[in-house]
């Protein structure tokens, strides 16, 4: 509904606003949406605590109106008693009366009775403002400004205007009307995204403060902070010259951020070169708003009336690394010291006393890849450091680039607050070449540092091992629980895919288990059973393979299991694999091949030649096995049991718990059962049971 149909309340209309009472003192003005009056409010529980308020009056026509509303009343909640921003005290919807489906909402607010900023500047036509008014109206608006973006997630304003400034009883610049507001918009990844984006940024935005990546969305920038930082650009090119600085040429000029500084008021380059940055077509290259409140605050001459949150932020990011990064930084050393003294020395030596571990040639690697973690922003502003924003030297702390400390580092770091993964950003030059120093052990094992940015979780306490990473506090604070640890006692467990470990053991032995007992699949055990050899030969390939980093037989000096007892089970694992492989494909593999064919059991060996092959085999078989009084079965030439036998030999020191299959159950004395003579095949009038191959029955082949 239109608000001008809407009639106005007159002088003493008492309305009820959520638990207040408002009296209508007069009418102000009517925004787009709105009517605004001032009134007097009683309860008085708020703040400023004033009796009289600004009630904003709104009639939506629908509900998808109303939602819109309510957004703008839960930022102006969210942004309650922040000193540059109006201040909310209550607010009340309900149906409109008068017209069915529509609402009427009212927000009481803190009252401005200074008016509007624009009413203001109009008060100084002819007197223009001077520079240091300027610099005071735009801080205190940065101000508010920056208490948007530092809610976390941050509140992008999206309409910061000359309009919607208000200047409050005791002359403070307010920020005002949060009907635009938005969090963080990514680049639109379709067609129809970036139409619905567009069409919210018309509807939500005013043109000549729109930015270059709200009116080219195929770009790929997100309409951030960045954008209010553009706005407010544009803000403080109209406080100085009463215009717009894109106000003739419109879009295309925003594009490329082409504008010319009027003559006539004069200001010093330095505010200038403020509009020039706030300006940049490039949002990386746009200070964020702490930047902004600091350069402004530094050509008052005045302290920064706010923190800098982004900094304080990243110092945080940095504190809570720290701990990983330098454990003597809070380690009570002289707790340790007299607990375990013996250890001591290394837990305290310095970073310093480790420089040959960063000149290894696997630092390299460290950092490369710490190189690669950084922001690209970083690159990217360095590199392009010839841009005004940093030719300036004096201005947004040019110097901080040189220096590379953290601190100043950050505040170039813009990029960074929307980036996935801001702990690793935030990292300066000079905490990557710590992390490089302390950790670049780690590198030894190539691949490790593919954790990087988690350093907890390649750290892991093993005893024996022969690796040794570099200190960590947690290593630290782990020897003062038990006085038999050791500072070296904590290793990194190499993680490179030739590190066998136990888990790849566990793996492969399943896998082979599987494989030969025929669990887990989907088909009858007895075809597993069929395609045991030709995958027990695969299996033992990968297993090498997993153990030797390549194809070469296993020998025991090879593989090298790393982890708790890996001693032990190196010494087992190499030498009944070796025995295993040797023997089993000695003796048997050609065997289990053969009869992994689709042949045993129904369709097995229908030829003579196979029968005679196999009979032939069955003898050489015997002949091999007299000396270990190997017999035949009845559950066929043994080989299953063989097979089974062999694989307990190496699994068990390799898995803790074998299932029982029913080869295990009937064929667990193998050896002890005398083998019979298998029945010829063509004798057999059903031969059919290979099940009962399983079961150890008499059919056979
Ligand atoms: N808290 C306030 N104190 C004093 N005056 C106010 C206050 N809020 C609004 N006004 C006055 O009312 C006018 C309209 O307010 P506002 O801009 O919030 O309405 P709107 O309908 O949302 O406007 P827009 O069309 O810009 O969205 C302002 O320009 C200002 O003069």
């Amino acid at each position: 509904m239109n608000q001008d149909q809407l009639p106005l309340y007159v002088p003493d209309t008492v309305v009820t606003v959520g638990s207040h009472t408002a009296k209508i003192v007069k009418y102000l003005a009517s925004g787009g949406y709105a009517q605004v009056y001032s009134a007097y409010v009683t309860p008085v529980d708020y703040s400023p605590a004033t009796n009289i308020a600004c009630l904003k009056r709104v009639v939506v026509p629908d509900k998808k109106s109303l939602n819109a509303l309510r957004a703008e009343v839960d930022a102006l909640k969210v942004l309650r008693n922040k000193k540059y921003v109006v201040s909310y005290i209550d607010s009340h919807a309900s149906k409109h009366s008068g017209h069915t489906g529509s609402y009427e909402v009212f927000v009481l607010m803190e009252y401005c009775s200074g008016g509007s900023l624009i009413d203001f500047l109009n008060t100084r036509l002819k007197n223009r403002l001077r520079e240091q008014e300027i610099l005071h109206i735009m801080t205190q608006v940065a101000v508010g400004v920056a208490q948007m973006h530092e809610l976390q997630p941050s509140l992008i304003h999206r309409d910061i205007k000359i309009e919607n400034i208000l200047i409050s009883e005791n002359g403070e610049y307010k920020v005002c009307d949060f009907g635009s507001v938005c969090g963080v918009i990514r680049p639109p990844r379709s067609y129809e995204e970036m139409k619905y984006i567009q069409h919210d940024i018309m509807k939500n935005t005013t043109a000549q403060y729109r930015s270059p990546e709200m009116l080219d969305l195929t770009k790929g920038y997100q309409i951030n902070e960045k954008s209010d930082i553009w706005a407010l650009g544009v803000f403080l090119f109209k406080l100085c010259y009463y215009t717009t600085p894109f106000e003739k040429e419109g879009e295309k000029a925003i594009l490329k951020s082409q504008f010319q500084y009027p003559a006539y008021p004069v200001y010093s380059d330095s505010l200038k070169n403020v509009i020039r940055v706030l300006l940049s077509v490039d949002p990386f290259k746009r200070p964020n708003i702490c930047q902004l409140i600091e350069e402004l605050s530094r050509l008052q001459g005045i302290v920064p009336p706010m923190k800098n949150f982004y900094l304080s932020r990243a110092l945080e990011t940095s504190s809570l690394m720290q701990p990983l990064q330098n454990n003597s930084y809070k380690v009570p050393i002289s707790d340790i010291q007299d607990k375990h003294k013996r250890q001591i020395p290394n837990i305290q030596s310095s970073p310093e006393k480790l420089p040959s571990i960063q000149s290894t040639s696997n630092g390299m690697t460290t950092n490369k890849i710490l190189t690669r973690q950084t922001s690209p922003d970083i690159e990217n502003l360095k590199s392009k450091s010839s841009s005004n924003y940093y030719k300036s030297g004096k201005n947004y702390g040019s110097e901080a680039i040189t220096s590379g400390s953290i601190e100043k580092d950050s505040q170039f770091n813009n990029s960074n607050l929307y980036s996935e993964k801001p702990n690793l950003y935030y990292r300066s030059k000079d905490q990557l070449d710590t992390s490089n120093r302390e950790n670049s052990t780690i590198n030894d094992v190539p691949g490790q540092i593919e954790k990087y940015g988690d350093w907890s979780s390649v750290y892991r306490k093993t005893r024996n091992s022969t690796l040794h990473i570099g200190r960590s506090r947690s290593s630290s604070l782990d020897s003062t629980s038990s006085s038999s640890l050791s500072v070296e006692s904590y290793t990194a467990e190499p993680l490179s895919k030739n590190s066998t470990g136990i888990s790849l053991v566990r793996t492969l032995s399943k896998k082979l288990k599987n494989v030969i007992t025929g669990e887990k699949r989907s088909v009858s055990p007895v075809r597993s059973r069929q395609n045991t050899g030709g995958s027990s030969r695969s299996v033992f390939t990968v297993l090498h393979e997993g153990f030797t980093g390549g194809n070469s037989r296993i020998s025991s000096s090879e593989h090298t299991i790393r982890g708790p007892s890996s001693s032990s089970h190196k010494s087992r694992v190499s030498s009944s694999t070796k025995n295993f492989e040797e023997g089993f494909i000695r003796k048997h593999v050609d065997i289990v091949e053969e009869s992994a064919e689709p042949k045993v059991g129904i369709k097995l060996k229908t030829t003579r030649e196979a029968k005679d092959s196999i009979k032939r085999r069955v003898r050489e078989l015997l002949l091999v096995s007299e000396d270990e009084q190997y017999h035949r079965t009845a559950s066929g030439y043994g080989k299953y049991t063989d097979v089974q036998e062999i694989v307990t030999n190496i699994m068990t020191p390799l898995v803790k718990s074998t299932q029982k299959t029913p080869i295990d159950s009937k064929n667990s004395s193998p050896r002890k059962k005398p083998i019979l003579p298998a029945k010829p095949l063509h004798l057999r009038s059903q031969p059919k049971q290979q099940t009962a191959i399983l079961a150890g029955s008499k059919v056979g082949i």
